[in-house]
């Protein structure tokens, strides 16, 4: 009798059935599989006999969770769960968006990022090191799943408002990567965490026992770079067309730079961040009741971040009718020097120097307080990673000079934020059009006028635009990521929200409408990479909105249907077999090889 083949068609590719140490369990051992499951998949008897629902495994789950006193012992349950079970877990995340994201991603991934030497217990995506260069297709070969579509890049320079946490900075890449999964349904065996190891400029890392990663310091910018070329290359030999997403590296601008004309790439820090921020800053304009020509801006934080989103609001504004120098001149970026002018005495970085002010008349500005009295603001952007640096007294100015003052403390994780929702509230009387980081609870306030309400913070992550600008550029294949397919993904963003959200006054979708955000946003993704001929797959070019819509959504993983899936593949399998009766009812005729008679 023929063996039955483990090999599944799959809407995206993939290759379920390897069970690999440093790969989620796939082939996983579910207690919801039926008992004909079981035995296709050889775990028959090693699960509990009973084949239970998911309602009740996720009452389990939830009640396990429950039990752990720590943020990090959640963060570290729903690891374990996502390397056993990996469908539960994702079912339990797409369940439970609002509650989980914040224990796999910003802000609890930090601190598991900090302490990465001390909670590490499993292996989960690659590590490459400055050793390895010269043989980095040899180590890649090892990566047991054959069809990764996306990668996360991390060199763990600059870990969210962290600093240089060296190779503990692998927990960026395995939540990014999980919020791809979950938001917009990339397989996740179709994803890989990689983060490399360079060397750290930590020196308490490098002392500490502990640390997994190697004692050197960093590597020059010129080795990185030489690293960066071979790597390339090597990932797109083995996956060709895959998406590279680069995140959390210190001064990314020369690699973007370097890469985003020859591979399917970006820089999640500049450009995701600069168009997440873009759609919630085009409803806070509208909402503002200023034209985009009466704004001023002030940036603290003139890094990747600050730069990439004041450049998409640049490109809004533009877009609104203005010329691009009055544009540009709206902004006022700090750093640790103050004000960035043109003639400040310091060499800029060239990143910077797009945004350096020329009218200054010799004046420069040296703290926050001086450039906002200076500049009398109505939006102000926190990209500079110092926690509550928004004071009370800066937020009570803001609300001063504007009737509803946007103002975006941008910093992860919550403690390095520049301020928090509830002093935001109160010192705008209700009034600032808030988004942060890192997510803040509702509250209620009573403003001056007597009035209560509960206030909705939004959560201006990029975590809405880059699961989608992924998934758009794995669909159709792109040959690269361009500018207008970034801007795009703003753009959609600012226009999916609902009309209630729009009454709640809210900035950004509901978190819990993700997946089906992600699915217009992605659309709109393709849309444009179609429009700028960067498209491989040309057959979907010619599908109506809705018809690509479904598309999109066909192709999305869906932890919910994967059981059933699972289940409807074996069934059809074994029926083309002619043979389907003895394993439902629970023997299989043939003695198989390995002696099992299951
Ligand atoms: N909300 C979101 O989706 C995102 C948030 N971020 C956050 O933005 C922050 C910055 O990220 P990057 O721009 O990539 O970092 P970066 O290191 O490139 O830039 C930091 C900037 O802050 C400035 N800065 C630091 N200390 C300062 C001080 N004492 N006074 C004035 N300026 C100071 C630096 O001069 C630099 O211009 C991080 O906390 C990161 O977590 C980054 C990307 C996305
Ligand atoms: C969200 C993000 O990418 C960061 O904080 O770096
Ligand atoms: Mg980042």
């Amino acid at each position: 009798m023929a063996r039955f083949s483990t090999q599944r068609s799959r809407p995206l590719h993939a290759t379920p059935f390897i069970n690999h140490s440093t790969t989620p369990s796939y082939a996983n051992h579910d207690t919801a599989n039926p008992s004909y499951i079981r035995k296709y998949l050889r775990t028959y008897g090693l699960t509990p006999p009973h084949s239970e629902s998911y309602e009740t495994q996720k009452t389990r789950c939830l009640a396990q969770l429950g039990l752990k006193n720590t943020d990090i012992d959640k963060f570290q349950y729903l690891s374990t769960l996502r390397k056993n079970n990996v469908h539960l877990f994702y079912r339990l995340v797409t369940d439970h968006l609002r509650e989980l994201i914040p224990l796999i991603y910003t802000p609890v991934v930090g601190e598991a990022c900090q302490r990465w030497s001390e909670i590490y217990q499993q292996p989960e995506g690659m590590y490459l090191s400055w050793e390895d260069r010269g043989s980095l297709a040899a180590v890649i070969a090892n990566w047991p799943q054959p069809n990764v579509e996306i990668t996360c890049i991390t060199d763990g320079s600059r870990i969210l408002g962290l600093g240089d946490l060296g190779i503990n900075g692998m927990g960026i890449p395995i939540g990014k990567l999980t919020l791809y999964t979950a938001c917009s349904g990339i397989r996740p065996e179709a994803t890989l965490p990689l983060t490399l190891d360079l060397g750290t400029s930590n020196k308490t890392l490098r002392d500490d026992p502990l640390y997994m990663g190697s004692r050197r310091d960093k590597v020059s910018r010129e080795e990185e770079q030489e690293f960066l070329d071979e790597l390339m290359a090597a990932l797109t030999e083995r996956w060709p067309g895959i998406v590279i997403q680069f995140e959390d590296f210190k001064n990314p601008f020369p690699s973007l730079e370097r890469y985003q004309n020859s591979y399917s790439c970006f820089n999640d820090d500049i450009q995701g961040t600069g168009a997440v921020i873009l759609g919630g800053v085009i409803n806070a304009v509208k909402r503002s009741g200023l034209p985009c020509k009466d704004h001023r801006a002030v940036f603290l934080g003139a890094g990747s971040a600050g730069v990439g989103v004041a450049k998409q609001i640049v490109e809004f504004f533009i877009r609104e009718g203005m010329s691009e120098e009055d544009a540009r001149n709206c902004f006022n970026l700090v750093d640790t020097k103050g004000l960035v002018t043109a003639d400040r005495g310091d060499k800029l970085a060239s990143h910077k120097v797009y945004f350096a002010r020329q009218d200054n008349k010799g004046q420069q500005f040296k703290s926050l307080e001086e450039v906002i009295d200076h500049v009398h603001p109505t939006i102000l952007m926190g990209l500079s990673t110092l926690g509550g640096v928004f004071t009370p007294e800066i937020l009570r100015k803001m609300a001063d000079w504007n009737t509803a003052p946007i103002i975006f403390p941008l910093s992860n994780p919550s403690s390095k934020s520049e301020c928090d929702y509830e002093s935001a509230v109160k010192n705008t009387d209700g009034r600032c059009l808030f988004a942060s980081g890192s997510p803040f609870p509702p509250m209620t306030f009573t403003n001056s006028d007597g009035e209560a309400r509960t206030y909705c913070p939004g959560q201006a992550n990029n975590m809405y635009v880059f699961p989608s600008i992924g998934l758009g550029s794995i669909l159709f294949k792109t040959v690269r990521v361009t500018d207008s397919m970034i801007y795009t993904s703003g753009e959609a963003l600012s226009a999916a929200l609902t009309a209630e959200e729009i009454e709640r006054g809210l900035l950004y979708p509901d978190i819990t409408r993700i997946r089906e955000v992600s699915i217009v946003v992605t659309r709109m993704v393709m849309r444009a990479a179609q429009a700028d001929g960067v498209d491989r797959e040309t057959a979907l070019r010619k599908m109506s909105d809705s018809d690509l819509d479904n598309y999109i959504k066909a192709r999305m993983y869906d932890p919910h249907t994967e059981v059933r899936s699972l289940e409807r593949e074996v069934g059809q399998l074994l029926s083309s077999l002619g043979n389907l009766s003895p394993i439902l009812n629970g023997s299989l005729p043939e003695k198989k090889p390995n002696g099992s008679k299951l």
